[in-house]
């Protein structure tokens, strides 16, 4: 049997980062394992002695009794030993697969936005669940399996050449084919195991869009289409599932039937041997009492291989994103923030230029833009204009790829991140609200230690003022008032109902600058007004950017700046530019000329895009 390739081996060993802990606990249940294997090998030889000496010499019945009392010892020894591995090995590998889970799941965290921009949540999901307890089954019981039935085979094998040269040479040259198949069957178990995985982390993905999108599916009657869809990636993984079984049972059958054939030919030969007193009786029982301790080991060599080979694609699969470094990463030497300013604090845009993945074309060309302290600047442009794009680069969810953010003088790359984010706030137009209260969905805009030191009724304070400023009375009239759990995603609640939940999440913790995607899209305009006062006169300090799409955001915002072909080509209060400046009123009313007549995006404008400008 070859043992598994280089790069598996290389692969593999980057477990033990994780494995350490567990490490004395395999060791020490994968020694009991192995020892109890070598007391199984050395029963034939315990054999050979009885029949040799009392059973074919002088029959002493005291030797027979000695010799069987010393099989039952060794007999009761390797039952000890197997338990013993049993509980040294069961718990270590649940510690280590939760670790495991925990430092992806972090690093989750950590990686940036970009990096969730393009893996599927349902790849995610596989990799963090499945692979990891496929990778963990290997660890505790595979590997050690392995290590112990190749020792096994390779001293048994040793046993049989003492035993009886001739007959072991026979046994070997069965090992000949057996090697081959077995590296072929590694080469093509490799490849379908890894296909297996990503398909099965595709299928997760096509779960978790349709149970996502569900309203949509249900609403344009795509549940059928989403049925086959979802039957026929199904199709693929069980077909890809069978490949392997079906490369498995080869080599199994093979493990079989190749020693089980030498055996036989060396049966024949051996009993020649005997009766021609080239080898004693007592030998050729040993013989055949060490191949029959040898099968079992032996046939699930096939096995253990393919969950190496399992255990490697899902390691792989893990080190995949555990490899991907987190791009954002802290500054060597980090700038702090300087106190916030009594006036409030000033952002600026120098230069920035901005892509999303070397290569695509620049969505932001060169931004200046400066937001004075205390104000609310409004941001309009077309749809697709890069305005989300350019909002996202303040709290440095993404990194400008030229030029500079600054927050109070600033580059936002040489603060921490966590100061960073910890100074701007943001609410998208899209709110993701978790499975918890609304009191804790609100507080998880604060510090966790600000929180945990603020103590329970300063707490319930901050998120009832917040609330309040988002003009979310509503939550009075939920069930169990602001300690009424939201359900996925906050979906029990509406729309508008979401985004006020969100948006008083964004200001609980005051944030020196709020940066707004189009929060308040869902709220009726008087709401909104509503909304936008109480957030003047709340965070009067605070510095505000907000994407607009109605005349009723812009006509609330101190400024207004215009985002055109990837730059900003005027700032100014609502009603100038209205009257200046022909894009913008091309955005906002639809009734000017645009200029250009194209959109940032790609396909161009069009008065779909105009119409999406005034939802
Ligand atoms: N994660 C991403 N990866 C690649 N391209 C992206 C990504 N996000 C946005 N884009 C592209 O960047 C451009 C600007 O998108 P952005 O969402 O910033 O526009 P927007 O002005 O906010 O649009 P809207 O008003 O419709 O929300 C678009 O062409 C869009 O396709």
């Amino acid at each position: 049997m070859p043992p598994a390739d280089i790069s598996t081996t290389r692969a593999l060993l980057r477990l033990v980062r994780w494995a350490r802990p567990a490490l004395p606990r395999v060791v020490a249940g994968g020694s009991a394992t192995l020892v109890a294997s070598l007391i199984a090998l050395a029963v034939p030889q315990v054999l050979r002695g009885v029949v040799n000496g009392p059973l074919l010499t002088d029959g002493s019945r005291a030797a027979v009794v000695q010799a069987s009392l010393l099989v039952l010892l060794l007999g009761v020894l390797e039952a000890v030993l197997v338990w013993c591995r049993r509980a040294l090995i069961a718990t270590p590998g649940t510690g280590v697969e939760r670790t495991m889970r925990t430092d992806l799941f972090r690093h989750l965290l950590d990686l940036p936005v970009a990096f969730h921009d393009r893996w599927s949540g349902g790849q995610l999901l596989q990799r963090s669940m499945s692979d990891l307890h496929t990778v963990r089954r290997w660890m505790v019981f595979g590997l050690v399996q392995l290590v112990v039935s190749a020792t096994t085979v390779l001293v048994g094998t040793v046993l049989m050449l003492v035993t009886s040269p001739l007959l072991g040479v026979v046994y070997l040259l069965g090992a000949l084919p057996v090697m081959v198949l077995g590296f072929r069957f590694r080469m093509d178990y490799k490849v379908v195991a890894r296909r297996a995985r990503d398909q099965a982390g595709d299928l997760a993905t096509r779960v978790e869009e349709s149970v996502h999108g569900i309203r949509v599916l249900k609403a344009f009657g795509r549940g059928d289409d989403a049925l086959d869809d979802f039957v026929q990636q199904a199709d693929e993984l069980r077909g890809t599932e069978l490949d392997k079984a079906r490369a498995q049972s080869r080599m199994s059958f093979a493990l079989a039937w190749i020693p089980e054939t030498t055996l036989a030919v060396a049966l024949g030969l051996g009993v020649w041997l005997a009766a021609s007193d080239r080898v004693s009786v007592g030998a050729l029982v040993a013989f055949f009492a060490t191949a029959a301790v040898m099968t079992r080991p032996v046939e699930s060599l096939g096995q253990l291989l393919a969950m190496t080979l399992d255990a490697r694609a899902g390691t792989d699969r893990f080190l995949d994103v555990m490899d991907t470094a987190p791009a954002l990463a802290d500054p060597e030497r980090p700038v702090p923030l300087p106190p916030a300013p009594a006036h409030g604090t000033r952002v600026e845009l120098r230069g920035v230029r901005f892509a999303h993945g070397a290569g695509s074309r620049e969505v932001l060309r060169g931004v200046d833009l400066v937001l004075e302290p205390g104000e609310t600047m409004a941001l309009v442009g077309l749809t697709g204009s890069g305005k989300t794009t350019l909002l996202q680069l303040v709290p440095r969810l993404y990194d400008v790829t030229g030029g500079a953010v600054l927050v109070d003088g600033v580059d936002v790359r040489d603060v921490r991140r966590h100061d960073v984010r910890g100074a701007v706030a943001v609410a998208f137009e899209d709110p993701i609200l978790f499975s918890a209260s609304v009191r804790d969905n609100v507080l998880m805009g604060l510090p966790p230690q600000e929180v945990a030191s603020m103590g329970e009724d300063a707490a319930t304070e901050v998120v009832r003022a917040a609330l309040e400023v988002a003009s979310a009375g509503f939550v009075d009239r939920l069930p169990h008032g602001i300690d009424t759990v939201i359900g996925e995603e906050g979906m029990s609640l509406s729309g508008g109902q979401r985004q006020r939940v969100a948006l008083a999440r964004a200001i609980a913790g005051r944030p020196r600058v709020l940066v707004l995607d189009d929060p308040l899209s869902a709220l009726d305009v008087a709401t909104e007004a509503h909304v936008t006062e109480g957030l003047r006169r709340a965070l009067a300090t605070t510095t505000t950017l907000v994407v607009a799409h109605r005349t009723s955001t812009v006509a609330l915002a101190d400024r207004v700046a215009v985002l055109e072909d990837g730059r900003i080509t005027g700032v100014g209060r609502h009603a100038e530019l209205l009257a200046t400046h022909p894009h913008y009123r091309y955005v906002l009313t639809a009734e000017g000329d645009d200029p250009d007549g194209a959109d940032d995006g790609p396909g161009g404008t069009t008065t779909r895009d105009v119409a999406a400008a005034h939802r």
